[in-house]
C-alpha cells in the first residue's frame, strides 16, 4: 500500500468530502464564511498538515483534532477568545506559542525586494477622488515633508517614488482626514497610511513609551488575518525604526501572557488581529482614549459580516474617541458598494473617496489563465503544471482546509516540494509554512483564502486556483499574491463548469478589465447563465467603480492632482 492509498484509506471520504462542502457553500455570499482569522484560544495538534478529521478527536493517541465548528464558525471561534477562550475553559489545551522576535538588525529591518518593470506604469492608471476639498495630490516624497528620520526610513526601504495610491492618500492623511481608499493588489497601500500616520505621531511629539500596566495607544490598525498583522507590524516597525514611537504586535494562536508583556512594556501603534484585541481591551491592557487613528486594512472584509459586528463593537466601546475626535482609514483592493455603505457609521460624512483604476479590478501586471478543468481531472492538471514551473514559487488555493491538507500531502507524494497554510493548522506551523515558503525551501505553499489576502512574499510567480473561490473580490485578492509592486506574475485558474458557473459573468468581466484573454467557452457560460442587471450573487454590484455616494468625482491620472468634488456629496444618509 503505497502512501497515497494509505491516505485515502485513512480518510476515504477526505476528497469528495471537500467537493461536497464547496458544492453546498455555491450560491451564497461566503463572505463570513470563508476562511479568514479564527483567533480561538485553543490549540489544535495536527498531522503532517496540521488538521485532522473530527472523526479522530478523542482518540486518545493525543493526534486530537480541536474542531472549530467547520466552516463559518469564524464568528463565534474567534469570539470564544474575546470571552475568555484564552483562558482555557473553552476547548482543547491552553495557547503556549510564543512567536520567535523578528531580527533586530537594520539590514533585516529594511531588507525589501525590487519593484518590477511595470513599477512606472502605475503613473497611468486612472485615480478618481471624491468628496469635498480634497487637498492635491503630492508627486514626491519630498513634497510630504516629513521629517528626516521617515525620510531616511524611506530610502532605506529602497521607496524612490509615490505609487498612485500613496500620491493621493498621503496628503489627505496628513491633512487629517477621513479616507476610504481602493487600490489594486500590491500597489504600496500600507506604506500609504503608515508614512501619515507615523509623520503626524513625530509632529506632535509622541514621547517615547514606557512601562504600565494600561497602554492607551494612539494608532489601532486592524487586519483579519494573523500572518498580515504581522507583516503590518513589521512595516510600522521598519518606518518608525530610530524614532520614539513604538508598535506591538498581537494575534490570536499565540500565547495571551505573550500579548500582554509585549504591550505593557509601551505601545503607540498597536497591530492586532480583532479577537485578540478585544480580548486584550477586555482584560484591561488597552485604554482606548488616546486613540487618534483607526485603520482597518483589508477594510471590506473587516466590515464584513464575519468581522463587521466586532468592529462596531470595538468604535462602541468605552474610551473610544467618536468618528468625530479620531482620524478612521478604510485601504482594500476591493470594496463592494454595501460594504462602503456600512463603512459610513465607521467614517466621518465629509470623508474621501480615492479609487485607483477600477473598484474591485484585477491587478494588471498578472496574466490570467482560466482552463476548464473538472474536479477528477484537477489533480493530474496541477501536477503537470507544476512539473513545468519547476522551482518558482507558487501558490495553490483550495476551497477548504481539509482539501488544503490533502492537496498538500499529495503533492509530497508526488516530490513536489509543498507546504500549506490554513486555520486548521497550529500557529507555530503556520508561520513555520510561510517561512518555508519565503525562503524558498518549499516553493509550493497551498493554501485557504487565509492567506488570500495582503501578504507580500517576494519572488511570487504563480497562483494557481486549484477551486475557484466563491466570490470575484476573493479571487481579485488571491491572484493579487503574485505581480505585486510592478513585478509580472502568471495566475491560472482551474473552472469547472459543475461548481464555477456563477463566477463566470464577473470572471469575464474581471479578465476583460485587465485586458485579459477570456476564453470563448467562458464567454459562453456567462452567456448562458446571464442575470439581467447583474448584481452578482457573490457581490453586490460587482464592478462598482466609484463612491457609493455618488458625488461627482475627477478622474485623474496618478501624476497629477485631483479638483474638487463642487457638489454635496450625501445624496444617503448613513448617520
Ligand atoms: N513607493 C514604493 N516604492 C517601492 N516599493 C514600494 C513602494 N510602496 C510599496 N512598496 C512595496 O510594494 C510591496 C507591496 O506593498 P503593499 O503590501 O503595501 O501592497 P498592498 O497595496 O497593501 O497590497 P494588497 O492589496 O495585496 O494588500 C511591498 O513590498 C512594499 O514594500
Amino acid at each position: 500500500v503505497g502512501p497515497r492509498n494509505l491516505f485515502l484509506i485513512i480518510f476515504p471520504e477526505a476528497y469528495n468530502d471537500c467537493e461536497d462542502n464547496q458544492t453546498r457553500n455555491r450560491g451564497f455570499s461566503k463572505r463570513g464564511d470563508n476562511e479568514c482569522e479564527q483567533d480561538e484560544g485553543t490549540q489544535r495538534i495536527g498531522g503532517p498538515f496540521g488538521s485532522k478529521r473530527p472523526t479522530l478527536s478523542g482518540s486518545g493517541n493525543g493526534d486530537i483534532y480541536q474542531s472549530r465548528g467547520g466552516s463559518g464558525s469564524r464568528r463565534d471561534s474567534w469570539k470564544s477568545e474575546a470571552e475568555g477562550g484564552e483562558s482555557g475553559d473553552t476547548q482543547g489545551p491552553k495557547v503556549t506559542y510564543i512567536p520567535p522576535p523578528p531580527p533586530e538588525d537594520e539590514d533585516s529591518i529594511f531588507a525589501h525586494y525590487q519593484t518590477g518593470i511595470n513599477f512606472d506604469k502605475y503613473d497611468t492608471i486612472l485615480v478618481e477622488v471624491s468628496g469635498h476639498d480634497a487637498p492635491p495630490a503630492i508627486l514626491t516624497f519630498e513634497e510630504a515633508n516629513l521629517c528626516q528620520t521617515l525620510n531616511k526610513n524611506i530610502a532605506k526601504a529602497g521607496y524612490t517614488k509615490l505609487t498612485p495610491v500613496q500620491k493621493y492618500s498621503i496628503p489627505i492623511i496628513l491633512a487629517g482626514r477621513d479616507l476610504m481608499a481602493c487600490a489594486q493588489t500590491g500597489s504600496g497601500k500600507t506604506a500609504a497610511f503608515l508614512l501619515p500616520i507615523l509623520a503626524h505621531m513625530m509632529r506632535d511629539g509622541i514621547t517615547a513609551s514606557r512601562f504600565k500596566e494600561l497602554q492607551e495607544p494612539e494608532c489601532i490598525i486592524v487586519a483579519p488575518t494573523r500572518e498580515l498583522i504581522n507583516q503590518i507590524y513589521l512595516e510600522a516597525r521598519k518606518f518608525s525604526f530610530g524614532t520614539c514611537v513604538r508598535a506591538v504586535v498581537i494575534y490570536g494562536g499565540t500565547q495571551l501572557g505573550h500579548s500582554i508583556r509585549q504591550i505593557v512594556q509601551g505601545c503607540n501603534v498597536l497591530c492586532a488581529t480583532p479577537g485578540r484585541l478585544m480580548d486584550i481591551i477586555g482584560k484591561e491592557k488597552i485604554g482606548l482614549r488616546q486613540v487618534k487613528y483607526l485603520i482597518l486594512d483589508e477594510a471590506d472584509r473587516m466590515l464584513d459580516m464575519g468581522f463587521g459586528p466586532e468592529m462596531k463593537k470595538l468604535i462602541s466601546c468605552p474610551g473610544m474617541p467618536s468618528k468625530e475626535q479620531r482620524q478612521t482609514l478604510m485601504f482594500s483592493a476591493t470594496f463592494p458598494e454595501e460594504i462602503q455603505r456600512l463603512a459610513g457609521e465607521f467614517l466621518k460624512s465629509n470623508y474621501l473617496f480615492v479609487a485607483v483604476g477600477q473598484v474591485g479590478g484585477a491587478c494588471r501586471d498578472v496574466q490570467q489563465t482560466t482552463l476548464q478543468v473538472g474536479q477528477y481531472s484537477k489533480r493530474e492538471k496541477l501536477v503537470e503544471i507544476l512539473r513545468n514551473i519547476g522551482d518558482e514559487r507558487t501558490m495553490v488555493f483550495v476551497e477548504t482546509k481539509k482539501k488544503a491538507d490533502f492537496i498538500a500531502t499529495f503533492l509530497c507524494q508526488e516530490k513536489i516540494s509543498t507546504t500549506s497554510i490554513h486555520g486548521d493548522r497550529e500557529q507555530r506551523e503556520r508561520e513555520q509554512a510561510l517561512g518555508d515558503f519565503r525562503c524558498g525551501k518549499c516553493p509550493v505553499l497551498v493554501a485557504t483564502s487565509v492567506a488570500a489576502r495582503g501578504l507580500d512574499i517576494e519572488n511570487v510567480q504563480h497562483v494557481i486556483n486549484f477551486d475557484l473561490p466563491s466570490t470575484i473580490d476573493e479571487y481579485v485578492h488571491r491572484i493579487g499574491r503574485t505581480g505585486r509592486c510592478g513585478n509580472t506574475g502568471r495566475a491560472i485558474s482551474f473552472f469547472d463548469p459543475e461548481s464555477d458557473s456563477h463566477l463566470a459573468q464577473s470572471l469575464v468581466k474581471v479578465l476583460s478589465d485587465a485586458q485579459q484573454d477570456v476564453p470563448a467557452w467562458l464567454e459562453e457560460i456567462a452567456f448562458s447563465t446571464f442575470v439581467p442587471g447583474f448584481g452578482g450573487s457573490t457581490r453586490g454590484n460587482v464592478f462598482a467603480s466609484v463612491d457609493t455616494r455618488k458625488g461627482k468625482s475627477t478622474l485623474n491620472t496618478a501624476g497629477f492632482s485631483s479638483s474638487q468634488t463642487p457638489n454635496p456629496v450625501d445624496d444617503e444618509s448613513w448617520d
